[in-house]
């Protein structure tokens, strides 16, 4: 991996036609101000931009080197932060999950016609490490260890078994992969950026008998907490991630800055960390020329069923909320649940059945 800062920004300097968020923002004059800094951890703008410079192509093209890299480098993360989440001010509310037993909300689509699966991840960052760019081996290591050591701790429906990657079979990976519950080393923003740096070393996931709660330990982020499950029932989705974090968050200390919520690896997902998704069936809506201004409209996201930067399937989309910063994780599964509805609404009145 490159540690030549003045390479790094020569290549980006001679990519024209890049669209970058790294591009925008890094001004030469910030890019002289910052290229010599270091985050205690010994993060540097290289480790920060590497993957952004090496694609030109990225759409953000920029990460954090490690927590404090949020500050030492806020003078172009925070442009990018900003810009990205499309808010003015860097205020991000305290987080706020709602009271679960009075959430408003349950199944989304109780014909069962549309909603394939709904799906609701967060990302965790633990505290006193650096991001998958700066560790090294034994960091992912001992951050596996303390991790596993919290998921053991769940009881009742939650509790569950940890799957470290390390000894998996590939047959075993492709089945859980294919399935929608693990992750590959196939990103290649994520590669340059040293996201599978010792892969599969510290790697693993962690999920109850049913597969309903899961957690991604090492992946982009040092944690991703999931609450998942078959039809629409957002409800029992979201109100098991919050009994989750809450248990897990006794055991374990995350990453978070004031106005900027939980801090994560890639800064387009910090704040709530929240992504509410359903897979759901649109076959009528997604043809029309106007379906990316419709999700627009409702603050929606639009993704393939393989995640993000795939196609669709048989005209499944993946359907989440787009706000993550400057909103309570309330505010944004409340979002994605009135953006969902339309979408059904959308949808039946397409295929002309009201
Ligand atoms: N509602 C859903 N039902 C079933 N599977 C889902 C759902 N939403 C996402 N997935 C699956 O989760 C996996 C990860 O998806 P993806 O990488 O797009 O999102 P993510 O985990 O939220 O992270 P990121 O936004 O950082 O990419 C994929 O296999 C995807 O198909």
């Amino acid at each position: 991996m490159s540690t030549d800062v003045e390479g790094l920004w020569k290549k980006l300097q001679a990519a024209k036609d890049s669209k970058s968020l790294l591009k925008k923002h890094l001004t030469e004059a910030k890019f002289n101000a910052l290229k010599g800094k270091k985050t205690s951890m010994g993060g540097t703008l290289a480790d920060c931009i590497r993957s952004g410079c090496e694609n030109t192509d990225s759409g953000v093209g920029i990460y954090a080197c490690d927590p404090e890299g949020y500050t030492v480098f806020a003078d172009v993360l925070d442009e990018v932060i900003k810009d990205y989440h499309k808010v003015d001010k860097l205020n991000h509310p305290e987080p706020k999950f709602g009271d679960i037993t009075k959430l408003g909300f349950g199944d989304l689509d109780p014909s069962g016609n549309m909603i394939v699966s709904t799906r609701v991840r967060v990302g965790r960052s633990h505290a006193n490490f650096g991001f998958p760019g700066v560790i090294k081996a034994e960091d992912r290591k001992e951050m596996e260890r303390i991790s596993v050591e919290a998921l053991k701790t769940l009881t009742g429906d939650l509790a569950g078994t940890y799957y470290p990657l390390e000894g998996m079979t590939e047959a075993t990976q492709k089945q859980l992969t294919d399935d929608h519950f693990l992750f590959n080393d196939s990103d290649r923003f994520l590669k340059a950026a040293g996201g599978y740096n010792d892969w599969p070393i510290g790697r693993g996931i962690f999920f109850n008998k049913n597969k309903t709660f899961l957690t991604w330990v090492n992946e982009e982020d040092h944690l991703r907490f999931i609450s998942m499950q078959k039809g629409g029932n957002l409800g029992e989705v979201y109100a098991r991630l919050v009994t989750a974090i809450e248990k897990l968050q006794e055991k374990l200390t995350f990453a978070k800055r004031k106005g900027l919520g939980y801090l994560t690896f890639c800064p387009s997902n910090l704040g709530t960390t929240l992504r509410a998704s359903v897979h759901i069936k649109i076959p009528k809506l997604s043809q029309t020329p106007e379906f990316k201004e419709f999700c627009d409209k409702h603050h929606l996201q639009a993704r393939g069923i393989h995640g993000e930067h795939t196609e669709s399937v048989g005209g499944v989309y993946d359907i989440s909320n787009k706000h993550r910063l400057g909103l309570t994780e309330f505010d944004a599964v409340q979002e994605m649940r009135r953006g969902v509805e339309a979408v059904i609404k959308e949808e039946t009145k397409l295929q002309g059945k009201k």
